[in-house]
């Protein structure tokens, strides 16, 4: 593919190798012949589980590592050619944001989000009329003169965010940013990242081992595994038809696709029939295709587990059914869903 402004991020094929501490001690490899393209203005996801090799790649993106081989071009430049005043200027368009926030603890919190303009060089009258609008946007201008000792988690993420947007990077990367955060908190974290990409038009990548994270918020999703990206979609697509067990894997945490082997145990010792999950996503007409096939197979079908909600507003869920019949009238009607292309598992 061409390297279009539509590309924000790009890695092509990076593989990064860590040399060996003494003797004996192996080289890892982190990440192994990656290609990745973040596209401008999207929120995307990294998944993967622990030294899958996340952190390694986000840190790739802003720099502060460089690749063994292979290249990583950000807003058109590589970033591993560049040096000086070219490369401070690609780095302040990349924000940054961390699992322990990384905020100065002897400062307030308008002077955490002062100091990357201080940095910069903005002066005094300029640097206070942004940190207000930052803190405003963030929802605690009220708190400006407070201490981050004295903030709950989300509110010092949001100073976090306030800090990293103070430069008016276009890439926001968030590693790992809502991990010591409560559900509800996470949520409204996830929520002003939202914000964030939507009416500011900055392009979030954001790593996490939680694919309930990325089901909120991203519109793609990259399944990092060993090193590698084992797949990479829009999340409907990988949600609902992951390609890969590392990728299935991580769907099965955040939809509940089939029942547990613990409620199976439990539906077993009310429903004598066999149990059947079928797999519901975006194809017209399910709900018919399975009354009629009942029926013509006088298979008596009681839904007992299951449930459809949405997912990038496009329907995702499963429904478990007792099949009441004789063995042969059952076999048959599985053989006819099967070929009329429903995804249908019979339950162990
Ligand atoms: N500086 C380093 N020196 C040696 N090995 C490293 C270094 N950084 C990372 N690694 C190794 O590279 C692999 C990937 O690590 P990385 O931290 O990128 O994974 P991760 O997916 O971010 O994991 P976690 O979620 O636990 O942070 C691991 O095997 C790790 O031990």
């Amino acid at each position: 593919m061409a390297e279009t402004a539509a590309v924000h991020v790009r890695l092509a094929d990076v593989t990064k190798t860590f040399p060996g501490r003494g003797r004996r001690d192996e080289s890892a490899t982190a990440l192994a012949g990656v290609d990745l393209d973040v596209r401008r203005g999207e929120v995307f996801g990294i998944v993967g589980q622990s030294g899958a090799g996340k952190s390694t790649l986000v840190r790739m993106i802003n720099g502060l590592e460089t690749p063994t081989s292979g290249r990583v071009v950000v807003a058109g430049h590589d970033l591993t050619s560049l040096r000086g005043a070219e490369q401070r200027a690609a780095v302040r368009d990349i924000g940054m944001i961390f699992q322990q926030f990384n905020l100065f603890r002897s400062r307030t919190v308008a002077g955490n989000v002062a100091y990357p303009l201080k940095v910069a060089g903005v002066r005094q009258p300029e640097r206070d009329r942004r940190v207000a609008e930052l803190l405003d946007f963030v929802g605690l201008l009220a708190r400006a003169h407070d201490h981050p000792e004295q903030l709950s988690g989300g509110q010092k993420q949001r100073v976090g965010i306030a800090r990293a947007l103070a430069t008016e990077p276009s890439l926001l990367l968030a590693d790992e940013a809502t991990s010591a955060l409560d559900p509800e908190t996470t949520r409204e974290v996830l929520g002003l990242l939202r914000r964030v990409n939507r009416e500011l038009g900055v392009t979030v990548v954001i790593i996490t081992h939680e694919m309930d994270v990325i089901r909120a918020i991203a519109d793609r999703v990259a399944v990092l595994d060993d090193g590698r990206v084992a797949e990479v979609g829009t999340v409907y697509d990988v949600f609902s038809r992951p390609q890969t067990t590392a990728a299935a894997r991580f769907v099965a945490t955040a939809l509940q696709d089939r029942p547990s082997t613990a409620t199976l145990e439990r539906l077993r010792l009310t429903h004598p029939g066999r149990i059947v999950t079928v797999r519901v996503r975006d194809q017209a007409g399910l709900q018919t295709t399975l009354a009629r096939s009942f029926l013509a197979h006088g298979v008596v079908a009681e839904i007992v587990f299951g449930g459809i909600s949405e997912l990038q507003d496009r329907p995702v869920g499963s429904l478990t059914y007792e099949l009441t019949g004789d063995d042969a009238a059952v076999d048959g009607l599985l053989a006819e869903l099967r070929d009329r292309g429903v995804d249908v598992t019979e339950e162990p």
